[in-house]
């Protein structure tokens, strides 16, 4: 019977309402628990179903890859003036090639493929339409997802990440306009990581803010979150935090971003039709848009004093995410150390947690940068074995959650009275747990009340 169900949801889950597709899902979860056949299916399958519909592109199943993108820059000016070489060759839509390994005799391989590579000649708007777009607009159908750029300084972290975070909130705004059905509220957070403190890039207070742990996360203690009123407001929110964001100046990059730089999109959604009823539930989901600071050596940049202590907090963090991919990459088995450094921390949803995740890995065409490019391509290519496991964030009012456990009670009631036929069923063990889940729910309806 449940597969039946589940085939006709899964060819018809366009025709249900979010509402009947949480009823179904909560309804599925309760079922999972007492169902031996494994053929129940996740509920992520029909809220994607819903996304796609909206989106179109890739189907998603609750366990998904990392999406690995990498973008070529074009050689600057100076680099040009210096008659800087560019090794690097985009051969086609997923390869980029090393064009000098044969007169090095390297040992690296000279191909390295991934979801989608970008040349230099390739616009930003390239890159989230074909690229990061997708993950990024998950958010409007209740699930998580982050967009970072990893890369050396002065490789275009920063330049690519202004125009991803534009396009996905002018994208999420236009669906919002195409949405009336449904009200939405957007909050909005950012912070740094500079020197492995925690600074709120919305308050003139530069008080390094405290990490606590919770049950659903890494929680930033006295973040300011910003409820949106419209468009406007986001972009004079954005320009504050480029203007608070630490900057230097390094030997490669006259304005290099010095911190890792988190900003967070929030948007909680509900149907207007349902709102207040008891059966009203909320979607609530995060973007984050992650520009991380340069992954260079210290060396490298010739920093000294002030930038060479930088140089090793920077490093200290992105050797524990560097760390923390490897280990992921592996498989999840054993120890993963996201508490050695507060971005791995903070992060930890996106690295193989409850999210959706697309990496964009920006790489300088420069020979001079060839080591940098190198490592940036082997980071890329274990954060491609990484994977995450996204759900549909629902969050269930008070009344509708009574509800529900109220229904499950009486389910729970009517089988004890007519238990399954079976000749290898011990009854009495079955009674004394169905008791303990009635006598569980009953708790549970009782607090709630
Ligand atoms: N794809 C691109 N096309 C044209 N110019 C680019 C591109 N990517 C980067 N640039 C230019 O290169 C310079 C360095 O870029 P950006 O500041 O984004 O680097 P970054 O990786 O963020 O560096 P840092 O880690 O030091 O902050 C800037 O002047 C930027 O305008």
């Amino acid at each position: 019977m449940l597969k039946l169900i589940s085939e006709k949801i899964r060819t018809e889950a366009s025709d249900y309402s979010i509402e009947t597709l949480t009823e179904l899902s909560v309804h599925f979860r309760a079922v999972k628990t007492t169902e031996k056949d494994n053929t129940v299916i996740n509920c992520t399958y029909f809220w994607s179903s819903w996304g796609s519909l909206n989106y179109g592109g890739r189907q998603v199943f609750s366990e998904e890859k990392i999406l690995v993108l990498v973008r070529l820059r074009p050689l600057g000016e100076k680099e040009i003036a210096r008659n800087e070489v560019s090794d690097w060759e985009c051969i086609n839509e997923t390869t980029i090639l090393f064009r000098n390994s044969l007169q090095e005799r390297s040992m690296f391989p000279t191909a390295h493929t991934f979801d989608r590579v970008f040349r230099g000649d390739c616009s930003t708007r390239q890159v989230y339409e074909e690229g990061a777009r997708e993950i990024a607009l998950s958010v409007v159908s209740g699930i998580n997802s982050s967009i970072f750029a990893y890369g050396q300084t002065s490789s275009g972290k920063t330049y690519t990440m202004i125009g991803i975070t534009e396009y996905t909130v002018a994208d999420i705004y236009d669906y919002i306009q195409r949405h009336e059905e449904r009200a939405f509220v957007l909050k909005f957070s950012a912070m740094e990581i500079y020197n492995e403190a925690v600074r709120d890039l919305l308050s003139a207070d530069s008080t390094p803010l405290r990490l606590l742990d919770d049950p659903g996360g890494t929680i930033v203690e006295k973040l300011t979150e910003e409820t949106l009123r419209d468009w406007g407001h986001l972009k004079g929110l954005l320009s504050i935090c480029e203007a608070q964001r630490q900057i230097g100046e390094t030997s490669l990059n006259e304005t290099s971003s010095r911190s890792h730089q988190i900003l967070r999109l929030t948007i909680e959604s509900s149907a207007r039709e349902f709102l207040g009823k008891d059966n009203s539930t909320t979607l609530a989901a995060s973007v984050n848009f992650v520009d991380l600071a340069g992954s260079e050596r210290a060396s490298q940049a010739l920093s000294v004093g002030t930038r060479l202590k930088e140089g090793c907090h920077i490093n200290r963090s992105l050797l524990t995410l560097g760390t923390v991919i490897r280990k992921l990459s592996k498989g999840r088995h054993g120890h993963v150390n996201y508490r050695d450094s507060k971005l791995t921390r903070i992060l930890q949803p996106c690295l193989g947690g409850n999210a959706r995740t697309a990496i964009i890995c920006t790489l300088s065409p420069a020979r001079s940068h060839v080591e940098q490019s190198r490592n940036t391509l082997l980071f890329a290519s274990c954060a491609k074995e990484v994977t995450t496991n996204a759900q549909v964030n629902v969050v269930m009012s008070d009344k509708a959650l009574v509800k529900h456990l109220q229904k499950e009670l009486a389910r729970l009631e009517s089988e004890l009275r007519t238990p399954a036929p079976s000749s290898t069923c011990d009854y009495a063990a079955l009674l004394r747990k169905k008791d303990l889940q009635i006598e569980k729910l009953e708790k549970e309806v009782r607090e709630l009340t």
